[in-house]
């Protein structure tokens, strides 16, 4: 446990987990020019250590290098690939307890989420490098006698990707996983806020056998900068994005010139329907996973709870009082359940949200301030009389708010829910059977938790439709974004 004064290093079980040079080309490096950047500790605020600012040149030495490396890595069998894959997934859960402190340090999510990330980080790793032996093809019966048709798969190229800081390990094993996987080469950028948790997978990488070049860990603030080099050099076949709707609109016009095959998974606004027939005390601990898992701060994070006219004020109360419940602070302390934001802005967005429920004609039930911790630190809120007008019902709030809605018919949830331009994920609490096929077939969205609040798991295709994204991570699905299709004919 990190009391104020430990450093990081310090109480790792594996202290050179903690790396603070880029990894490019199969080396640790600095930038060609030497500068660097802070990453801080949100819960603290303190500096943990720097790490290189690279730019574009050394970005297309990785590049370059990962296309080198794919040779030979894309012609081992998948079994061969596979086994380097089960080992690197061994060895991320060997060392989760050190990988959860490096999260928590940079990211400030409680240690025991952090840990949970670590597991479902590496869940994608174990899942794809099974995977690795099932890149199927097909037959075709020819169209002409003398004609025999076959399908292949090949890894597509060089994969580049650019992660978020809310998952700093999850979000890009979800994506070396099945690049990885294929036989491609893969070169990611993290998050400038949370590059240590990049590097800590790379330095395991390394360990299981991964071959020099075939991931590169980019760690740069000038994220615009990386973001070209991926999207202008030849050699990147395949852009993967896990982000902001916004940024995912900048990134495919640049992809667009090349005409690179993207991945995009991008914001949501996820609806919480709870309707009067729920189990209510099943539906309070749903949205409180939901809604508060990462202090809300989770792309599939509950953003609306519409809950219906004849249970709104018991569900109300009962909320507020597993809200009251949790444990704010330091995420590396024991027993705490909610971190701090990630930045100033975070909380400013929170505020401007929660003010403007307030101009509305909304209520404050319990939170609605800076917690008196200070800092980024702010209390989980749960707000009543919510409108469709409200800010909250279009914009991610990205925060530890509750913002209650009302509604009286089936009809009109559903319509409330689907008024939005994202699609990721949506959930509803119900019992009646018919209601929950029509419910789950009425909302525009690619994943329904129906009765749960979490749906989030290596097994099955994540993703979202409308401005929420492009195709799908995870299950067997998770290796096609990365593979092109070839198609034979042969004359016999
Ligand atoms: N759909 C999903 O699976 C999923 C998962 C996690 C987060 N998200 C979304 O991510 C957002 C939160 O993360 P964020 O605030 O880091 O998002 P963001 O879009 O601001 O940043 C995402 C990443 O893109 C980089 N970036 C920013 N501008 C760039 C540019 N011009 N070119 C290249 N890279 C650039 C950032 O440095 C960061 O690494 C939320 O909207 C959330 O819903 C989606
Ligand atoms: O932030 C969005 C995520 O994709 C996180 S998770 O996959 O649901 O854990």
């Amino acid at each position: 446990m990190l009391d104020d004064k430990t450093d990081l290093k310090s109480i790792l079980k594996d202290p050179s987990l903690l790396a603070t040079k880029a990894f490019v080309a199969g080396e640790w490096v600095d930038a060609d020019d030497g500068t660097t950047f802070d990453v801080t500790n949100p819960a603290r605020g303190d500096v943990i250590c720097t790490v290189p600012d690279l730019g574009r040149a050394e970005t297309a030495r990785a590049i370059a290098a990962a296309e080198e490396a794919m040779k030979d890595w894309a012609a081992r069998t998948g079994k061969e690939r596979a086994q380097i894959m089960r080992k690197w997934y061994d060895l991320m859960m060997e060392n989760q307890d050190d990988l959860g402190a490096i999260l928590t340090a940079e990211m400030g999510k409680p240690l025991a989420e952090a840990r949970g990330e670590i597991a479902y980080g590496a869940g994608f790793i174990e899942w794809f490098g099974e995977e690795a032996k099932r890149v199927y093809g097909e037959t075709i019966p020819g169209h002409q006698r003398d004609k025999r048709i076959t399908v292949i798969k090949q890894p597509i190229g060089v994969a580049a990707s650019i992660t978020p800081w809310n998952f700093p390990n999850a979000m890009i094993a979800r994506k070396a996983g099945p690049a990885l996987a294929v036989g491609c080469g893969f070169v990611c950028r993290p998050a400038s806020e949370t590059p240590l948790s990049a590097l800590a997978m790379a330095v395991l990488g390394e360990r299981a056998g991964l071959p020099k070049g075939i991931l590169s860990v980019i760690t740069s603030a000038k994220a615009s900068d990386i973001g070209k080099e991926f999207c202008e050099n030849h050699t990147v076949r395949k852009l993967t994005f896990t982000g902001s709707t916004e940024v995912g609109r900048i990134l495919l016009r640049q992809a667009a010139d090349q005409v690179m095959k993207c991945s995009m998974e991008l914001g949501g606004n996820a609806p919480f329907i709870v309707f009067d027939d729920a189990d209510l005390d099943a539906a309070v601990e749903g949205a409180m996973a939901s809604k508060f898992r990462n202090n809300g701060q989770t792309c599939v994070c509950a953003n609306r709870i519409y809950v219906q006219s004849g249970v709104y004020d018991a569900f109300a109360e009962k909320l507020a009082k597993a809200v009251n419940a949790l444990k704010v602070g330091d995420g590396l302390k024991e027993g705490v359940e909610a971190g701090p934001l990630i930045n100033e802005d975070a909380v400013k967005k929170v505020q401007e949200h929660i003010q403007d429920v307030l101009d509305h004609g909304g209520s404050i039930v319990t939170g609605g301030e800076r917690h008196e911790m200070g800092g980024t630190f702010f209390q989980p809120t749960v707000l009543t009389g919510v409108t469709q007008e409200a800010k909250v019902s279009h914009e991610e709030t990205f925060g530890p708010v509750a913002p209650l809605f009302k509604f009286e018919t089936e009809q009109e949830a559903i319509a409330k829910a689907n008024d939005t331009i994202f699609g990721l994920a949506s959930y509803f609490y119900a019992r009646d059977v018919g209601r929950i096929t029509r419910v789950q077939e009425g909302l525009e969205y690619g994943i329904v938790g129906v009765n749960t609040g979490l749906i989030s798991t290596e097994v099955a295709p994540f993703g979202g439709v409308k401005q929420s994204g492009l195709g799908r991570e995870g299950s067997h699905h998770g290796v096609e974004d990365y593979l092109e299709m070839k198609y034979i004919c042969l004359a016999v």
